[in-house]
Formats: structure tokens, sequence, C-alpha cells
């Protein structure tokens, strides 16, 4: 069965192109700005609030985006291979974990924001196609009497293999998506499985249309979380489900250190020694530290809606599993 025609729209990126590449959020333009001191106090007022923090360095709103970009267009190629050697796979079994906490359900319409190069994705399609090979083979042992044609067919529709699951991945950067496509080209990943350019900030994508909605190791990188967090809630459906993994904060005081002089030390030295990229991986280290604890990201994920918020540790709280519903 071929794809419905939105699903595969959406890789051509209708929408998404148009979005993501009319660039950064610019602040809204007054017409009507107050002169004297009134004005004055409000500009700089204006100008405190446009500021944010790129790493350990202050900068504009305007102009973080840019320099994520920047990042992440540098690191894509080394990006997957960065990932084992710095947390020697430790990264693999926290995205497995993810999934074990998703627990997608047979037709389960997944939108991975901030997706890369496709981990979540590919993991996504790896377990729903297990989930589905186990349903069919226990229907096709209760079943007496079907012909070998009809046992083979059911093996070969590569469409019907994921059960109706589906995953888009949405992330801002061309480079990004390009390694992604490439490994799932590589790893023959096709059926179900959606690409599209967009902004987490302003994600492409009617109301209410997905079931669940993951961003792993991405957030941290959004300028305005708060907006992400107000868009991930709108494009669920209601009942849908939020899932985050990123960076949170260690709650072992010894493993704290040891994690400090590893992330400070070695973590910016493997990035120019494997990637040639100082820079990034510093940004990598600082921004984890600018990334709120896990009880001020619970609340900020209550703030923009989402119910039976909930946060599990993992490895000592270097990152951290949020979980919160549309209901
Ligand atoms: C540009 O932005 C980015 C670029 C990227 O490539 C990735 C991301 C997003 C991140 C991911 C997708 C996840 C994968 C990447 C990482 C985990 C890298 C970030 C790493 C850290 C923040 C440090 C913590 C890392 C881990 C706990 C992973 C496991 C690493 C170890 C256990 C370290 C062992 C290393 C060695 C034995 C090598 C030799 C080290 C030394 C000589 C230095 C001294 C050693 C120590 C001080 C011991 C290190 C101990 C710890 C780190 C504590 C471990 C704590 C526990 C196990 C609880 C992206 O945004
Ligand atoms: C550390 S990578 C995570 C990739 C993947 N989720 C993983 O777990 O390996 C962070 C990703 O966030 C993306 N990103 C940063 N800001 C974004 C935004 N505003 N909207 C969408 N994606 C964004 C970057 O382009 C990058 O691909």
């Amino acid at each position: 069965m071929a794809a419905p025609r939105s699903w595969a729209l959406w890789s051509f990126c209708g929408r998404g192109w148009s979005r993501a590449v009319s660039g950064y959020r610019v602040p809204g333009l007054r017409s009507s700005w107050p002169r004297g001191p009134l004005g004055a106090r409000l500009l700089s007022q204006e100008k405190e609030a446009t500021e944010t923090h790129f790493g350990f360095e202050t900068v504009s709103e305007e102009e973080k985006g840019g320099k994520v970009y920047q990042v992440f267009e540098s690191v894509a190629k080394k990006y997957d291979v960065m990932n084992d050697m710095m947390s020697l796979g430790i990264h693999r079994v926290w995205k497995d974990l993810l999934l074990w906490k998703m627990r997608p359900f047979p037709g389960t319409q997944l939108l991975d924001v901030a997706g890369g190069t496709g981990d979540i994705a590919f993991r996504f399609l790896n377990y729903v196609q297990a989930q589905h090979q186990r349903k069919q083979k226990r229907q096709l042992r209760a079943q007496q009497n079907l012909s070998w044609e009809e046992i083979a067919r059911k093996y070969q529709n590569e469409e019907d293999s994921l059960g109706g699951s589906r995953v888009m991945v949405c992330d801002i950067n061309k480079e990004m998506l390009k390694i992604g496509k490439q490994k799932a080209h590589a790893q023959g990943y096709k059926a179900g499985l959606a690409w599209i350019l967009g902004d987490a900030e302003e994600l492409p994508f009617d109301d209410d249309k997905f079931d669940v909605y993951t961003i792993a190791f991405g957030i941290r990188n959004v300028t305005h979380i708060d907006q992400a967090l107000q868009e991930a809630h709108r494009v669920l459906k209601p009942g849908g489900r939020f899932l985050c993994l990123e960076f949170s904060q260690v709650n072992n005081p010894l493993l704290s250190r040891l994690y400090d002089v590893y992330s400070f030390q070695v973590i910016p030295v493997l990035g120019e020694v494997i990637a040639g990229d100082w820079k990034s991986y510093q940004y990598l280290v600082e921004s984890i530290r600018q990334f709120p604890s896990q009880e001020e990201f619970k609340e900020m994920i209550e703030d923009a809606g989402f119910q039976k918020v909930t946060y599990e540790n993992l490895t000592s709280g270097i990152v951290a599993i949020h979980s919160g519903f549309k209901l």
C-alpha cells in the first residue's frame, strides 16, 4: 500500500521549507514606541529581554539560532562517531530507554523533533516492526487454513510490516538531515519514515496530528524553549504524549566532580582530535550547564499545558527523560 498523500508530501517539506528558511525569530517591531525616559527604559528592558545564552556566552536571541545552526552544520559528518566515542556508547542505551518508555502501540504516529541523523526514528521503526511481526506470527499460527501465497503476502508487504506506525523526523539543520537520510538509505529504512526541515518553535504541522512527540538532546539548543513546548502541545492529539531525553543535573556530588572534569577537560579535546572542532564541543558542555534542572524543566512542561508530568533520571541524572500528556 502506498503511503498516504499527506505523509508523502511532508517529505517534500511543503510548509517546512518556507518557514525554516524564512530565518530566525525577529522580535516584534513596534510602530508606536513611547518617546522620552519611558521609551528609553522600555528599550533597555526590551534589549535585556532579547538576550540569551549560547553556552556561557551572552548573545542576542536573533544571533543564537544562527550560531546553533553553524554548530550542527559543522559536526554533522562526525556526529555519530563522536557520540559513540564521547559516551563510550552509553547514548545508545539512553535512546533505547526512551523507546522502552514510549512503548509505541500499533499505528503510532511519532514526531521526532530535532531528530538529526535519525537515531530515535530508526529505533522506533525497529521497535514497531518487531512488535508487528510478533503479532502477525501469533495471528498466522492461530489461522489454520491459510494458503502459502497468503502467508508470503503477509511477510512481503513492506508498508504493512509496521502495523500503520510512522515517524516524521523534523530538524532545522539541512546537514544533519542529509546524514540521516544517507544512513536510512544505507541501512534500508524506507517505509513509514519521512524527513522535514523545520523549527521546533514553529512546527510546520496542523494541530492534533501526532500520538507521540519526542525530542532527544535537542531542546537545549532551542532559543525559546517555552515556545517549543507550546508547539509540542499544539501538534499532539488529545491523549498524546510528550517525551524529552536531555542532559540534566547530576545528583551525586562525587560523580558530579568527575563529570565536570570529563566534560570540560576531555570532551573539547576529543572534539578537536576527532572532529577538528573544539568550539562545538565546548558549546555542548557549556549548554548542558545552562539547561534547567529536572524540577525546573518539569515546571516548564506543565506551564505549556501538559499534565501528569514526570521524569526519570538515567546515569545519576547525567540525562533525564521527561514525560507529559496532552489531556
Ligand atoms: C555539538 O553538540 C553536540 C554534539 C554531539 O556530538 C552530541 C550532542 C548531544 C549528545 C548526545 C547525542 C549524547 C552522546 C554524547 C555524549 C554523552 C557526550 C557528552 C558527554 C558528557 C557531557 C560527559 C558525560 C559522559 C558520560 C557519562 C558518558 C560515559 C563516559 C564516561 C564514563 C567517561 C569515561 C572516559 C574515560 C575513562 C576516558 C578517559 C578519561 C579521562 C582521562 C578523564 C578523566 C576521567 C574522569 C574524570 C572520569 C569520567 C567520569 C565521569 C564522566 C562520570 C561518569 C558518571 C557516571 C557513570 C555516573 C550535542 O549536543
Ligand atoms: C544533539 S542533536 C540531537 C539529534 C538526535 N535527536 C539525537 O538524539 O542524536 C541536536 C539537534 O537539534 C537540532 N536543532 C537545534 N535547534 C533546533 C530547532 N530550533 N528546531 C529543530 N531542530 C533544532 C540540531 O539541528 C540538531 O540536529
